[in-house]
């Protein structure tokens, strides 16, 4: 919808209607800098309305399961349909590359909706007898209510829907309020839920800040449960606020997320595999890699090889099929990655590649949107705020290791918990690391396979709970157990 001076203007979306705001924000195009968009800057007034919407939907949507998996089916139709026009958004908002916005964001938003829809049909309950008191007990599971659905800009529609899918198909309605940053592609998905047959008040969508509406839902007494993905500060303050209702939390937060590699690694599939978990997204990915530890002979090489097939990572406007790395998401953020090199630099550490090094092109009228080049540091001490803080853009550290004890204790030795690499030919070594990591995840000579059945979260301050086809079902009802006497 065009608005002020011709540009895209969103409303919210309550009640199965798209509804203005009486105030707005800018929000900007990464790649150039300049505003291109208008997000409503939604408070508590949007947040009654869309309690009021959730709890007039729920008795129905919460009463006809299969109607609920089908309904789930055609929205993935529906998205899938509009893979292209979705994916373009995402490029343009975020600043991602069309590349991954067209190979991994949307795909990944159309395959949760429809895994869903599918696991949704195959959870069984439990059961237990006790003959000698003639006593049978079972469980049953059912919605928990109104859910607030609270996302962050990396993977706008993916991280989204990934908590919308699994929330009403278990039966529940729900708030969402995604990132005022990156708005425009919940917004789009709205026209597609009538169409999917999503009865009004199921889906309900509310824009805005964190502070302003995203507070007035999280500390709503009628909305018992939170989904949040974010940083953890945030999840500190939702968390603060929900405590005095006991509301049903699930927090995935940050990393800063190692790379173990051993002498016998296959270096050939290590190093593209590795370039891709630090930069991908611009190395906005919770769980891209942001220190990688490599066994000390084969340290020289693994740097050079690295530094190297680093420098060839394209960085580009948004839209161009051929760049491997877009804009960062604005112009504080870039600010606050690129304030980690300078920090770096003051503690002695080498920048080998990227930042400050090497000569970033663009065109002029992207000259002031908020791109970096993918940057590697050396000889950085463990202590060092780069080894300890999450940076959440494209930097990465790497440093030697001697022994495999070693590597464990100063891989765990980060206040995070979310995911790792482990690269070795030794299956044995492979199996014995990973089980003594900290982490909630660990890719073995791979980085970023999903598999949505089973359990996606992390341990530590990367987060509290789990998702997945299970436990998102358990996250998302509440259990009963009945007895039963016979
Ligand atoms: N573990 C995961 O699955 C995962 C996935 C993606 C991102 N992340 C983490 O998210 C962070 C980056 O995202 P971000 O900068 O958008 O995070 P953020 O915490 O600033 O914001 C996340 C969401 O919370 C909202 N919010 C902010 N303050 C709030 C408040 N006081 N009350 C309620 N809502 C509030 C924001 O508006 C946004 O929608 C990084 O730390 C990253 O690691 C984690
Ligand atoms: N939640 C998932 C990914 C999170 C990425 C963070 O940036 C997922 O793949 O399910």
């Amino acid at each position: 919808m065009a608005g002020r001076g011709g540009l895209l203007m969103l409303e919210n979306f309550i009640g199965g209607k798209f509804l203005p705001c009486s105030s707005y924000l800018d929000s900007y195009d990464p790649s150039t800098g300049e505003v291109y968009c208008h997000v409503p800057n939604s408070g508590k007034e949007e947040v009654e309305a869309a309690v009021e919407a959730a709890r007039a939907a729920f008795p129905g949507w919460s009463s006809r399961p299969q109607e609920r998996s089908q309904v789930l089916q055609r929205l993935a139709d529906l998205l899938e349909q509009s893979l292209e026009e979705l994916a373009q958004a995402e490029s343009k908002d975020q600043g991602k590359t069309i590349t991954l916005a067209r190979t991994m964001d949307i795909p990944r938003a159309v395959h949760n909706f429809r895994f869903f829809a599918s696991s949704i049909l195959h959870h069984t309950s439990e059961c237990t007898q006790m003959d000698h008191l003639g006593c049978l007990h079972y469980t049953v599971r059912a919605p928990v209510g109104i859910a607030a659905l609270i996302s962050p800009w990396n993977l706008p529609l993916y991280l989204l829907t990934w908590k919308i899918a699994p929330a009403i198909a278990a039966g529940n309605t729900v708030i969402a309020k995604p990132s005022e940053l990156t708005s425009v592609t919940a917004w789009m998905m709205c026209r597609l839920l009538e169409k999917a047959g999503v009865p009004p008040g199921v889906v309900n969508i509310v824009f805005g800040t964190g502070p302003r509406v995203g507070e007035a839902l999280v500390s709503h007494p009628e909305v018992p449960l939170i989904s949040f993905t974010g940083s953890q500060p945030t999840a500190e303050r939702i968390t603060q606020l929900s405590a005095p209702y006991c509301k049903k939390l699930s927090l995935e937060l940050g990393g800063k997320n190692p790379a173990i590699i051993f002498e016998d690694a296959n270096l050939a599939e290590c190093i593209p595999t590795t370039v891709r978990s630090s930069f991908a997204n611009q190395g906005e990915i919770c769980l891209c890699t942001s220190r990688i530890f490599v066994q000390r002979n084969i340290y020289s090489e693994f740097l050079k090889r690295f530094v190297e097939a680093a420098r060839m990572w394209k960085v580009g406007i948004p839209s161009d099929p051929s760049a491997d790395m877009g804009a960062l998401i604005s112009k504080a953020h870039l600010e606050k990655v690129r304030s980690y090199i300078k920090k770096a630099r003051m503690e002695g550490a080498q920048i080998l590649c990227g930042e400050g090094v090497d000569k970033l092109n663009l065109p002029p009228r992207n000259q002031a949107g908020y791109f970096m080049l993918p940057t590697v540091i050396t000889d950085v001490k463990d202590e060092s705020c780069c080894m300890k803080e999450e940076i959440f853009g494209p930097v990465t550290c790497v440093v030697p290791f001697d022994s495999e004890e070693e590597v464990i204790q100063r891989a765990n030795n980060v206040k995070y918990g979310l995911a790792a690499t482990v690269w070795s030919g030794n299956v044995g070594r492979v199996h014995r690391v990973a089980k003594k990591l900290q982490s909630g995840l660990v890719w073995t000579n791979c980085w970023l396979i999903r598999e949505l059945n089973l359990p996606f979260g992390g341990m530590k301050s990367s987060g509290v709970g789990r998702e997945g086809a299970k436990d998102s079902y358990e996250f998302f009802t509440e259990v009963k157990t009945i007895t039963v006497k016979h």
